[in-house]
């Protein structure tokens, strides 16, 4: 591809993603490629970093097109991209435009030549940003980040605003983490072990993985690094009986299931049957046996309270402002809003309630997000707790010492993990512990008046 007709693809992936919201820009993207599979490993490359820059950029650019009054637009976006982040200079570019190319964009129109030389030299990040905008966060979701991080606020979200590393999490079923590098290294993925996980491997990103021999083959699974802990942490081992509450698409069941080496029970729960459809290849390549997927039509199922009591772990990955995860879905910040987080609050609250119930007496809970925000974890934990004296948190340096190596990353009961700090996505996990019977629980009377007809 030529350069032009690189700028030319940013911009018609661009558009789609627009037009394809609130779906997933990597799964938008993923589609757009696999119907152009003339568009080689290097050009797909380039255009994808060109599309993500701009994603990354969102607000920045958008509030240098305001300040030169341009319309906004894909190919507004991408040019101004160009220019001011990947140091295109104004004349290269109008070269790019009004080459003549057949597959580059249509040349310029005297307009934008003058705010393409306008916007050339000048920097991405401005000094008269207001703060949201320079750390790409909403307005109304600045203070609740602050709240949580403190001092580290800006920091974290400086480094939200950078692509993440490509985490591994080496099968156990299949492979130690040695035999899982060597095999990779002959595929020619360099990897290197990860800081905190035992099973992790952090790869170098420029060759993608699911392509290799390795992968194919259950050796690893693309997980980032916080999402194994949380696994880990829930403290799965052979033989018991271990429920993933909010399964999706497999990525913590997997891990689950490695650390009960196939014996046990393992039961995926979601209610998104079909995104619990998705596991299903997975855990055939990872070679899991002991795994049975369980559509729920709502966390209060019946299921559950036909299985309470009778699960040593629950895990449940609570569906969430997804607001740790920014570095690999940028898009995702600008996709919901506070009455979207009001809606997931009270979510995470009943489901929390209701796999609650599954615990057996001595049994633990997990609860987890891929969120950063107080509102979502530690809030919703301890409102938990006031509610439940038969559950009781469990102090989380002991529980490291259970599955990892090293001192845990932070103090306290609970785990927060964050980019800045951790080279994670952002993860927030606590684990509690079910106290012996005869302390009745609180929603009884309730849930057998939820299976009356
Ligand atoms: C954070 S995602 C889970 C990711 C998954 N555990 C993994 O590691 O790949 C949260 C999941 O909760 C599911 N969910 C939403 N509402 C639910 C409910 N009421 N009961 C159970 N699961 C629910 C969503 O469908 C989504 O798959």
């Amino acid at each position: 591809m030529t350069p032009a007709a690189r700028l030319q693809a940013a911009i018609t992936l661009l558009e789609a993603i627009g037009e394809a919201a609130p779906k997933p820009a990597d799964r938008v993207a993923s589609a757009w490629f696999k119907q152009r599979r003339y568009i080689g490993s290097k050009d797909r490359r380039a255009v994808s970093e060109l599309v993500w820059g701009c994603l990354r950029a969102q607000a920045r650019l958008g509030w240098w097109l305001e300040r030169l009054y341009v319309p906004d637009g894909a190919r507004a976006r991408v040019l101004a991209f160009a220019l001011l982040e990947q140091g295109t200079s104004a004349e290269e570019l109008l070269r790019l435009l009004d080459g003549g190319d057949r597959y580059g964009p249509p040349s310029s129109d005297a307009a934008e030549a003058d705010w393409i030389a306008r916007l050339a030299g000048q920097p991405l990040e401005h000094a008269e940003q207001p703060p949201s905008v320079a750390l790409e966060v909403p307005e109304w979701l600045l203070p609740r980040f602050e709240a949580a991080l403190g001092p580290q606020a800006e920091a974290e979200l400086r480094a939200m605003r950078a692509p993440a590393e490509v985490d591994l999490r080496v099968n156990r079923l299949k492979a130690t983490r040695e035999a899982a590098r060597n095999a990779l290294a002959e595929e020619g993925i360099s990897t290197w072990p990860g800081q905190w996980s035992p099973l992790a491997l952090r790869a170098d990103g420029r060759r993608p993985v699911a392509a290799t021999r390795a992968f194919r083959d259950g050796f690893v699974e693309v997980q980032d690094e916080g999402s194994q802990l949380v696994a880990l942490l829930t403290g799965a081992r052979p033989g018991m009986r271990v429920c993933d509450f909010c399964a999706g698409a497999g990525g913590k069941t997997l891990a689950l299931a490695g650390e009960m080496d196939n014996r046990g029970q393992l039961v995926a729960c979601d209610v998104l049957e079909k995104r619990l459809e998705r596991s299903a290849l997975r855990l055939r390549r990872s070679g899991v046996h002991n795994a049975t997927r369980r559509p729920l039509s709502s966390e209060r199922d019946p299921w559950v309270k036909r299985h309470k009591g009778s699960f040593d772990r629950v895990l449940v990955d609570a569906p969430c402002s997804g607001s740790g995860t920014w570095r690999r879905n940028p898009e995702a910040r600008w996709r919901f809003d506070e009455t979207g987080l009001d809606e997931l609050l009270a979510l995470q609250a009943s489901i929390l309630e209701s796999a609650a119930r599954l615990v057996r007496p001595g049994g633990r809970l997990t609860y987890a997000t891929c969120s950063l925000l107080r509102e979502e974890n530690e809030e919703q934990v301890e409102r938990f707790i006031a509610t439940r004296e038969d559950f009781r948190l469990l102090p989380l340096a002991e529980l490291w010492d259970d599955s990892m190596e090293g001192a845990p990353p932070c103090e306290g009961p609970m785990l927060r993990l964050t980019p800045a700090q951790h080279g994670t996505d952002g993860f927030f996990v606590a684990v509690l512990e079910r106290a012996a019977p005869n302390v009745s629980e609180p929603d009884e009377a309730e849930s057998r008046e939820e299976e009356k007809p």
